[in-house]
């Protein structure tokens, strides 16, 4: 009897949302070579939230930019939906969400949502319709007709959060999205995004130097050490849902971020003698 064949459709649901294989980064340069990642291997399922953590410099950025396709990699294997990456960028997979919320300061909220929009043939009232839906859902429906430099920051981050999920991608990339803002902001935000991938779904691998940031967020969190960029350890994150600000004073809570850090410690070689 032989195995009934798949559809390419169910194919492309059954392909981890990302697939890394013994992949390796390395920057060559006058100085010398940097190799900012390793031989690591990750395969993240649709729907997951996981959070890359580690020290400077241990290959969190170079991960992302290469999912991205933003950098090639050196060697191994990388899939974004099945896809190369430049593929999935092509196919706008992924939204992007970089450190500073890199807004155009000349256009208004809305207008700055609409700007991947406007690149595509689509017509003009459903561009409006599905920028206002990304504002609804980020929290930000009144602000539609400020200007950038009229929101803070936590809220200009919202607006390139919106801006990223503008194209409807699968996968949501995000580089210390919340690393500028202050902890209270941060912790709300922190809410916020959970509630959103909860509402639409997304995949989502988000770099942060935030362990509790981390737990909370994460259905697994990816511990990296750097010199040479690599993956230490992942810890699964079991806590339930709803979670909210109390879960972040539970016990299971603290053990989970206990294991983070202890994994960090490893990874800089500390012993956790001080
Ligand atoms: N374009 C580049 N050319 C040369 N070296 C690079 C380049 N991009 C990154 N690197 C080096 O690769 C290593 C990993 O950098 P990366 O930005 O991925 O680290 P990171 O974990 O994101 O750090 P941080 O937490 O500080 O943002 C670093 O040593 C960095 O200097």
């Amino acid at each position: 009897m032989t195995a009934p064949s798949l559809s390419p459709a169910v194919q492309d649901a059954v392909q981890p949302a990302v697939h890394l294989r013994n992949l390796s980064m390395v920057f060559r340069g006058t100085g010398g070579d940097t190799v900012a990642l390793q031989d690591a291997n990750l395969d993240i399922a649709h729907g997951e939230f996981v959070s890359l953590i580690g020290p400077s410099g241990c290959g969190k950025t170079t991960l992302l930019r290469l999912m991205a396709d933003l950098i090639t990699p050196t060697s191994g294997e990388l899939l974004v939906g099945g896809q190369t990456p430049a593929q999935a960028r092509q196919a706008r997979a992924y939204g992007y969400v970089f450190q500073a919320p890199a807004l155009l300061e000349w256009r208004t909220v809305l207008n700055n949502v609409l700007l991947p929009l406007d690149v595509m043939n689509t017509p003009k009232a459903q561009r409006q319709d599905r920028a206002h839906e990304m504002l609804r859902l980020v929290g930000l429906e009144g602000f539609a007709g400020r200007y950038p430099w009229q929101l803070s920051g936590g809220m200009q981050q919202r607006v390139s959060i919106a801006r990223a999920l503008a194209f409807d991608p699968g996968l949501l990339l995000m580089d210390e999205p919340f690393g500028a803002l202050d902890e209270i902001t941060r912790e709300h935000l922190n809410g916020e995004l959970l509630r959103l991938w909860q509402e639409t779904g997304k995949t989502v691998v988000f770099v942060t130097h935030g362990i509790g940031e981390a737990v909370f967020l994460s259905t697994r969190v990816v511990v990296m050490t750097a010199r040479p960029g690599k993956i230490e350890g992942v810890v699964d994150i079991d806590l339930p849902y709803p979670r909210n600000l109390e879960t972040r004073e539970t016990p299971r809570f603290f053990e989970l971020a206990t294991q983070v850090r202890e994994l960090l410690r490893r990874g800089h070689g500390f012993d956790g003698a001080g």
